[in-house]
């Protein structure tokens, strides 16, 4: 079954926590995003699962190098999962899938900033990374850019892989997102910014059911 991720990046660290309590009854896992991460370290993300210890917590680190310990420390400040970037080198990634699965936690490739994105999917898919995201970032959602093509892309590239979709979801895109068919999908504006974000974090879990 799709599960639904909140990407938290716009709020500080109460705001976050507040953001939490309104929308954890929808929400499958929640994102620790990397503004967060720049803005008040991995401490704020031990006060985060301080308040919440038995939240499924992504940390957002985008790490492109000295993979080993920047894992380590992700996980212990009380991560469960954590995020490396598509392009970094195959020995980072392949250090950060082997100090995750000792820890028995997961790992997140980005594919942000991939060109060759489908001979990229078949190498990280052999590597063994937990999941593979699509993602279209903040700067080219401003250009009008969606992740729904090279997310099928990826998806026609991995075997065992799972799939992540994100970047610039909208309650717009719910017949996109079903086609899709990502084993996770991501949402921070989407839900964050909303009104109500309460009910908009309800609206895409009952749609992905
Ligand atoms: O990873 C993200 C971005 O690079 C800023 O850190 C976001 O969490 C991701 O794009 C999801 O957020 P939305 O695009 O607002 O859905």
């Amino acid at each position: 079954m799709m599960k639904l991720q909140l990407a938290i990046d716009l709020e500080d660290i109460d705001g976050a926590i507040n953001l939490i309590e309104k929308t954890q009854e929808s929400v499958d896992i929640v994102e620790y995003g990397t503004p967060l991460v720049i803005n008040f370290g991995l401490e704020g993300l031990a006060k985060i699962r301080n308040r919440f210890p038995n939240l499924t917590l992504l940390a957002d680190v985008k790490i492109m190098d000295v993979a080993s310990y920047e894992v380590s420390q992700a996980f212990k400040y009380g991560a469960d999962i954590t995020t490396i970037l598509g392009v970094a080198e195959d020995q980072s990634i392949r250090d950060a899938i082997k100090v995750a699965h000792q820890a028995k936690k997961e790992l997140l490739v980005d594919m942000i900033g991939v060109h060759d994105v489908a001979r990229r999917a078949r190498e990280i898919d052999q590597m063994g990374a937990d999941y593979i995201a699509t993602h279209t970032g903040y700067d080219l959602q401003a250009q009008g850019e969606t992740p729904f093509a090279t997310f099928n892309t990826i998806k026609e590239n991995v075997t065992k892989t799972k799939t992540a979709l994100e970047g610039g979801i909208k309650l717009t895109n719910l017949d996109e997102i079903k086609q899709a068919n990502p084993d996770l999908l991501i949402v921070g504006a989407g839900i964050a910014t909303n009104d109500d974000p309460t009910s908009a974090a309800k609206s895409f879990k009952a749609a992905i059911k």
